[in-house]
């Protein structure tokens, strides 16, 4: 295995995401479908799905460059039967997460464990049926609820929850808060909402009102190396009398935001590449002009395209070329080496 590539910023790439289908059971609102689109459309698999063996022979090949965590996707990736297939096929060096909605993960939670999964994320936008439903356009809310149940009893641990803030869910943060400050096994993600990618700019909010609040209310903050995160630990019990409990989180709930939009230092910190239901390569979530298909490409092949996607990675947000003193354009000291 050789050391991890990286591109022109310093970058590595330590981490893939794959879109396993676009299709989805959920209509929300705010859904960016990983930068290309709206999930509507019919349900059954298409002919142009990635399959498990483009997946498996693609992850083989990034082993090689020491990718050590891949993390599926969608549209809702429990809609592809053979997800517990690909899952067991992953190579075993690597670390398996999935981004879901939750809905079926009850009945399939555990096969999904013993195939090789190691956690969930689920979207909950609210601890409100009705709110859920006019988010998400579903009324799964139930099978929600109880499908991370599943995942904790199957041990999916920790069960990321993901709540995008935006104008028809900030009512219920704090709830979400108490939520999994009170639940062990839960941790919350609140993830900031991208107009750019929805064309609805008014239901956007500050996202650093959140920020502020939880710096009030938490015992302790630290960064995460990916994305330079924020998270907050919350204390479950009384809120007003947290003291500082360095160390000991096992009163306390974990709170991460991810607030990607206009922030350097986010996509500073940025080590993943995409790969979409279609089988194509992408070195960001926000750009689809460097698509490059693996196709029926041999491992050689795959091996050349993931070079080549990776030396042309470039931060998304932020001014990553600058005009230097002699009038040349150049790389944004303020990402390289991050
Ligand atoms: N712009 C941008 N947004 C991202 C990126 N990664 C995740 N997000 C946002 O965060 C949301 C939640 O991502 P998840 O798939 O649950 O997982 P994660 O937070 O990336 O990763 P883990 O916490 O390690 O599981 C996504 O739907 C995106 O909106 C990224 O690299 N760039
Ligand atoms: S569950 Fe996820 S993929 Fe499905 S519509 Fe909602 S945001 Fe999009
Ligand atoms: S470069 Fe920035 S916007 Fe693009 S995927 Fe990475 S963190 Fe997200």
């Amino acid at each position: 295995m050789s050391e991890p590539l990286a591109d022109e910023f310093g970058r590595e790439v330590t981490g893939v995401r794959i879109s396993l289908t676009d299709r989805c059971n959920f209509d929300c609102i705010y859904c960016h479908n990983e930068g290309l689109g709206d999930t509507r459309g019919p349900m059954e698999p298409s002919d142009d799905e990635i399959t498990a063996d483009e997946v498996v022979r693609f992850l083989e090949v990034v082993e090689e460059f020491g990718v050590e965590k891949v993390k599926f996707t969608g549209g809702e990736p429990m809609l592809r039967a053979d997800l517990e297939e690909i899952i067991r096929r992953t190579p075993e060096s690597m670390e398996v997460s999935l981004t879901t909605n939750g809905t079926f993960l009850r009945g399939r939670a555990e096969d999904l464990k013993e195939a090789g999964l190691a956690r969930v994320n689920v979207s909950q936008d609210a601890l409100d049926p009705d709110e859920f439903a006019a988010v998400t356009k579903s009324g799964a809310y139930e099978e929600v609820l109880d499908g991370v149940e599943a995942a904790i009893e199957a041990g999916l641990t920790p069960v990321k929850l993901n709540m995008v803030v935006f104008e028809h869910t900030a009512g219920y943060v704090e709830g979400m808060v108490d939520h999994v400050a009170e639940n062990e096994g839960l941790q919350l993600q609140l993830i900031e909402y991208m107009p750019e990618l929805t064309g609805r700019p008014e239901w956007n909010i500050d996202i650093q009102r959140v920020h502020d609040w939880l710096e009030d209310i938490s015992d302790r903050v630290e960064h995460r190396e990916m994305h330079d995160r924020k998270r907050y630990w919350v204390s479950s019990t009384d809120r007003d009398t947290a003291t500082d409990s360095e160390g000991d989180d096992s009163n306390c709930g974990m709170v991460e935001i991810v607030d990607p939009v206009e922030n350097p230092t986010f996509c500073a910190n940025c080590h993943r590449v995409r790969v979409t239901h279609e089988g194509y390569l992408k070195g960001c979530l926000n750009r689809n002009d460097d698509l490059r298909s693996m196709g029926e490409m041999s491992r050689e092949e795959i091996r050349e395209t993931f070079r080549a996607v990776v030396d042309n990675r470039v931060p998304y947000y932020g001014e990553y070329l600058i005009e230097g003193d002699d009038g040349e354009w150049e790389l944004n000291e303020e990402y390289i080496g991050a």
